[in-house]
């Protein structure tokens, strides 16, 4: 793909100048990169910067960052490979650092699907390797003192004028442990760097790198039992079904609570018999005793009742494991129905959980909300702002959607996100097979690691979809696994409900394929940023429709976890949805005030919260506010600021440094500072007063968290700087973001009721760029570059 990040170089170049309206964001570019890169002075700081010692076998896995002046040490526990690659970036050698550099910046979304030998490269962007030095001061911990724990309740008019009680927000963030066994986790990421960037780095200018992500073709179905053809509707007609068949008993008539273990019914023949029984809803899955975890800190998570037992190490729970595991690790004698042990467990208590903690979370997650759902809603539809979990309304003015069946079809309504209401008749309950409703139209939107999306036309009438393509399963992945990364992501996607989260309307297994039918939306959010048209208002206007999906994600308890700009698209109207639930995760269930931790290293390499990186499990939330931050840095940047945040990369050690802790891990441990008498005056810090390339001058913005922020506008400092908190402890919560005054302040586009339908009410003060089609998805730009070398 290193093609593409070629194409859209040249495409830069060749561009004039006056081409496009120079916008602050381009100002703001421009500011970055006119900035001379001070050789000399990146060699002086080298000179600091490259104390690593290789001396004991300890010390070798030690890297020490000593800078003169006031500027503070940062260490941090690198793995064998790590150690080298550090070693390898030392700025002693401009070169090396260079060429390690680029190596190293590979988006691994793909990473826990076990790809990487497959893996190809994204698209390109830049990312800012300027060299530093000086320091600032550590931003960070003076504003630590804001208690930002306090629940809150959401007010987000733009969405929905009325509030989202945030489920979440009784949670305080987690402090992580320390990680014990981050040496392995480093190790398997950087074992999954082996990047294009190796064979094409040579021909990129030194401050620039691309955006690796992975595609990957999706191969034959060949291990998949060709058993169903699944949609909503139809699983909602069984859903209702067995609800008719006993209406006493709480089980799944909402779309949610039923999807996973019908899904998982259908993927497991075995357990057919099990699974017509509608007592074992979700007979599928496993149970491992895995014994209660010790590793939630926090009192206020714990206090009350028994934690959830965690899964035992991060690869061996995650989505991202579950490829990685080989065939068979994962015993097939589990085809037993955990849901009926937890039936009848009151929710605090505890519950042994399986290995495969992901689905075991999102069965319990919507098992709990399908129950919620029922008691309220016994006539078969699902209501719009039906209780999701724990009581809380989604949204209905949101994102409606409504689905019922009757006879062997079903019908719904819902809003296309262009503004309009569809009441379409379905045809996936009916049995006509998903080669006779829909066509394939125009070219293939893109592919990721977890398969293709191509562009479909419904032939009832005539609306336009995106369907994915999910891959096959690899050869060292268990059926199990597989399917279980496909029934969470569409679990997620067919329960979550909101105007800036794509709409999964049906699944299908037909001809050995899995499809995942989505409502389409016309640009990837890549694109736009990489036409660079965009005005800043139009930035903030994405930025903040972003942060209100995942305000809607996180008050429901699910973290996505994999937020970047690739997973983001954005309709002709100007409505920013987020895709890829791949990688989400709950992290707290209805009724229930514990924490559940996330575990893995998930998600993109330049998007990556750094304690993602250390910790063996983390509190996803604040992992999705830093990925939102860098999404914003990277809208009006271009660049990513660093490629992955380890010390390896230098531009990440330098944010890291010239703060008032000597060591990585003690400034991701830190915890918020009680709230002081005279808070207002502790959090006004002084500004840099110039821009030294002075390693030692303490107003140099090159290091500490100024590296960043200083480059972007000025009254977006305060809540980007609370977003890319190194510690996820302190780091700003959704609810806290959402009310800062200039998020507040960001005319957004959004949605609003009109009489049976939903219009998009625009932002007065922007519009939103459009490009050709060819441009618009990954996949044009390939076909189009593919043509021109051709030519
Ligand atoms: N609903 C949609 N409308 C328009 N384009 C879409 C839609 N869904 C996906 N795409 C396009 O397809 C690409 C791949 O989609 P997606 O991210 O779901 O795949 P993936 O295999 O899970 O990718 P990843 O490697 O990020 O895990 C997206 O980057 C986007 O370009």
């Amino acid at each position: 793909m290193s093609s593409l990040t070629r194409l859209l170089q040249e495409k830069r170049k060749n561009e004039p100048a006056s081409s496009s309206p120079r916008t602050s964001a381009d100002t703001l570019t421009t500011t970055l990169e006119s900035q001379p890169l001070d050789v000399q002075s990146r060699n002086r700081s080298s000179s600091h910067i490259s104390g690593v010692s290789n001396g004991s076998s300890n010390d070798r896995n030690r890297t020490t960052v000593p800078v003169p002046g006031s500027v503070t040490t940062v260490t941090q526990i690198y793995s064998e490979e790590d150690s080298s690659s550090t070693a390898g970036s030392s700025l002693d050698d401009r070169n090396q650092f260079s060429s390690s550099f680029l190596n190293s910046n590979f988006a691994h979304t793909a990473s826990f699907y076990g790809t990487s030998a497959q893996s190809k490269d994204r698209f390109g962007a830049l990312i800012n390797d300027q060299g530093a030095a000086g320091l600032s001061s550590c931003g960070a911990s003076s504003l630590a003192a804001q208690n930002r724990i306090t629940s809150r309740l959401s007010a987000n008019s733009h969405t929905s004028g009325r509030a989202i009680p945030s489920l979440s927000s009784s949670i305080p963030y987690s402090v992580p442990n320390s990680n014990k066994d981050n040496n392995s986790s480093n190790s398997n990421s950087s074992s999954l760097s082996s990047s294009w960037l190796e064979t094409y780095a040579g021909g990129m200018p030194n401050n620039i790198s691309a955006i690796d992500s992975n595609v990957i073709s999706s191969p034959k179905v060949d291990s998949v039992e060709p058993r169903f053809v699944i949609s909503k509707q139809k699983l909602q007609k069984a859903s209702m079904d067995s609800n008719n068949a006993n209406t006493t008993q709480s089980r799944s008539i909402s779309r949610s609570g039923s999807i996973s273990s019908q899904l998982g019914n259908f993927f497991f023949s075995k357990n057919s018999k099990e699974s017509s029984n509608p007592n074992s809803a979700g007979g599928a899955f496993s149970v491992n005793s895995n014994g209660p975890s010790p590793n939630i800190k926090n009192p206020n998570v714990t206090n009350g009742s028994t934690a959830i037992p965690k899964p035992i190490r991060a690869r061996q729970s995650s989505i991202y494991s579950a490829s990685r595991q080989p065939t068979g690790s994962y015993t097939d004698n589990l085809y037993g129905s955990p849901s009926s042990v937890h039936d009848h467990l009151p929710p605090s208590q505890s519950v042994p959980r399986s290995q495969h903690s992901s689905i075991g979370d999102l069965k319990r997650f919507f098992k709990k909300s399908s129950s919620s759902n029922l008691s309220s809603n016994n006539n078969n539809v699902i209501p719009n702002g039906s209780p999701l979990s724990s009581g809380i309304a989604v949204p209905s003015h949101s994102h409606s959607s409504s689905h019922f069946a009757t006879g062997g079809n079903s019908y719904s309504s819902s809003y296309n996100g262009n503004g309009d209401t569809i009441y379409s008749h379905n045809h996936g309950g009916s049995g006509i097979p998903f080669s006779k409703r829909y066509i394939k139209t125009g070219a293939d939107l893109g592919a990721g690691a977890g398969g293709s999306v191509k562009l479909a036309q419904r032939i009832a009438d005539n609306q336009i979809f995106a369907v994915k393509e999910f891959r096959t399963k690899f050869e060292n992945e268990s059926k199990r696994d597989y399917v279980k990364k496909i029934t969470s992501e569409y679990c997620i996607g067919t329960t979550l409900n909101h105007a800036n989260i794509i709409e999964t309307i049906e699944i299908v297994y037909e001809d050995d394929r899995i499809l995942q039918v989505m409502e389409y939306c016309e640009y990837d959010l890549f694109a736009i940023v990489m036409s660079n048209k965009m005005s800043y208002e139009e930035i903030c206007c994405c930025f903040k429709q972003i942060l209100t999906g995942v305000q809607y994600l996180h008050s429901i308890g699910l973290a996505h976890r994999d937020l970047k700009l690739d997973n983001c698209v954005i309709n002709e109207k100007g409505v920013v949805k987020l895709i890829d639930f791949g990688a989400a995760v709950v992290f707290s269930y209805p009724f229930s005030k514990n924490l559940v931790e996330a575990s893995g290293i998930v998600g993109s390499d330049p998007y990556l919260a750094p304690e993602v990186c250390i910790f063996a499990k983390y509190d996803p939330r604040p992992v999705d506010i830093w990925s939102s931050a860098i999404i914003f840095a990277c809208m009006i940047l271009k660049k990513f600021p660093w490629k992955i945040p380890k010390l390896r990369d230098n531009s990440f050690k330098l944010f890291c440094s010239g703060r008032d802790c000597d060591s990585l891990s003690s400034l991701v441990t830190r915890t918020p500072d009680p709230p002081s008498y005279d808070e207002s005056h502790s959090t006004e810090k002084k500004k840099p007063e110039s821009s030294s390339n002075n390693v030692s001058d303490p107003n140099n913005v090159n290091i500490g968290p100024q590296r960043l922020l200083h480059s972007l506008p000025e009254e977006t400092q305060h809540i980007i700087e609370r977003m890319i908190d190194l510690a996820p402890a302190c780091r700003g919560s959704i609810e806290e973001i959402m009310e800062d005054p200039w998020i507040r302040s960001i005319d957004m586009c959004h949605l609003v009721e009109d009489a049976l339908s939903f219009k998009v009410a625009k932002g007065e003060d922007h519009h939103h760029t459009q490009v050709d089609q060819s441009e618009a998805h990954i996949a044009g730009l390939e076909k189009k570059k593919k043509k021109q070398n051709n030519q």
